[in-house]
C-alpha cells in the first residue's frame, strides 16, 4: 500500500481514533501520526504503545502541518473541538470525524471550516464495549462498513482522500445523507444500546425475595447485554444528539413489547409462536 498522506492528527486517541491510527500505520498509508487527548494518562499510553508517533495536549500545536485531522471524541464534544482547532488549521487541511451521529455534527462543523479547508463527516460501523488507546487494534475496521456523509459543500478531493484512508484501514466505504444516517442508526445501533442499558438496570434493581438476581446470569443475559458495558459518556452524548430519531425508535420498540406482552397475557400459543418465528427469521437472516 502506498502512502496517502504524510501527516495525520488524531484528536481523541481512544478505541476508534487509536484503531484508525493503528490500521493506517499497518497499511503504510500515513507518515507521522500526532495524538491529542485531554486525558494525559491515555495520551502517554498511546505513545508508549506505539499507536501514535508524537503527542501533545495542545490542539493548536497538534494540528500544525496536518493534512488530515480526525476527531474521535464523544459526539457532543466534536463541534467544540472543531471550533477550537479551526483558527489553527493549515491551508487545504481536511477535518473528519468518527462520531456515531451525523446531522448536527456535519451542519455545525461545515460552518466552522475556514476557507480552503473541508469537513467530511464519517462513521465507522465497528466497535467494542471497551474504551481508550489500550483497547485500540488495527483489524477493528477490516471488512466493516464506514459511512461517509458528504453534502453539496463537500470538496470531492477531500471526500476521495477520506475514502482512500478508510479503504486502506480495511473498511468498505459508502456514502449517505446525514439525516438518513441518523434515522437508520437510531434503530439498528442506538435503540439496542438503550434497551440493553434499560434491561440491565431493571434486572440489576429487581428484588426477588432479597436474592442477587444478577449472580444467576448465564449465556443469554450476557450475550444480550455486552453492549451495556460501553462507555456511559459516549452513550449519554449519542442519545442527547440523536434524541428525536431515538425517541421515535423507542416508541416503535415500546409498541412491539406491548404487543408481545398482550400475547403473553392472553396465553395465546399460536400468536406467541408467530411473533417469535417472525423475529427469528429476521435474526437468522443477518447471520
Ligand atoms: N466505541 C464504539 O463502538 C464506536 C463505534 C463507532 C463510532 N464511535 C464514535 O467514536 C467516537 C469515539 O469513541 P471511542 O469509543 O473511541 O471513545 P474512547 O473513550 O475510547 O475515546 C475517546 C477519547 O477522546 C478523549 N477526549 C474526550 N474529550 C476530548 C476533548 N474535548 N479533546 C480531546 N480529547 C478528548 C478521551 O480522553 C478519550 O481518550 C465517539 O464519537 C463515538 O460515538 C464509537
Ligand atoms: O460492538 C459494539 O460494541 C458496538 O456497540 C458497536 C456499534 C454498534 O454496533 O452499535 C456501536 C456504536 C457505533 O457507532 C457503531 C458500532
Amino acid at each position: 500500500m502506498s502512502m496517502i498522506i504524510e501527516r495525520l492528527t488524531v484528536i481523541g486517541v481512544g478505541l476508534i481514533g487509536g484503531s484508525f491510527a493503528r490500521a493506517l500505520r499497518e497499511a503504510g498509508a500515513v507518515g507521522t501520526i500526532v495524538g491529542v487527548d485531554t486525558d494525559r494518562d491515555n495520551l502517554n499510553q498511546a505513545l508508549s504503545l506505539g499507536v501514535v508517533d508524537e503527542i501533545t495536549p495542545d490542539v493548536a500545536r497538534g494540528v500544525r502541518d496536518a493534512q488530515v485531522v480526525f476527531v474521535s471524541v464523544p459526539v457532543c464534544s466534536i463541534p467544540m473541538v472543531v471550533r477550537e482547532i479551526a483558527p489553527f488549521l493549515p491551508p487545504g487541511c481536511i477535518v473528519s470525524d468518527g462520531g456515531s451521529v451525523k446531522s448536527a455534527i456535519v451542519r455545525e462543523c461545515e460552518a466552522l471550516m475556514p476557507p480552503g479547508c473541508t469537513f467530511v463527516g464519517g462513521h465507522p460501523i465497528a466497535g467494542t464495549e471497551h474504551s481508550g488507546a489500550a483497547a485500540a487494534f488495527a483489524a477493528l475496521f477490516t471488512g466493516k462498513r464506514c459511512i461517509l456523509t458528504p453534502t453539496p459543500a463537500t470538496d470531492a478531493g477531500a471526500y476521495d482522500t477520506m475514502a482512500r484512508l478508510w479503504r486502506s484501514a480495511g473498511a468498505n466505504v459508502c456514502s449517505m445523507e446525514p439525516g438518513h444516517h441518523d434515522r437508520i442508526f437510531a434503530e439498528i445501533s442506538h435503540l439496542p444500546h438503550v434497551v440493553a442499558y434499560a434491561l440491565v438496570h431493571a434486572v440489576g434493581t429487581a428484588d426477588v425475595e432479597g436474592e442477587n438476581v444478577l449472580s444467576y446470569s448465564a449465556g443469554g443475559f450476557r450475550d444480550f447485554t455486552r453492549i451495556a458495558s460501553s462507555d456511559p459518556v459516549m452513550w449519554r452524548d449519542i442519545t442527547l444528539m440523536n434524541r428525536a430519531a431515538l425517541l421515535t425508535s423507542i416508541d416503535g420498540f415500546s409498541a412491539s413489547l406491548a404487543e408481545l406482552r398482550r400475547r403473553i397475557d392472553c396465553s395465546d400459543p399460536a400468536a406467541l409462536a408467530e411473533f417469535f418465528t417472525i423475529a427469528k427469521q429476521f435474526r437468522d437472516g443477518i447471520l
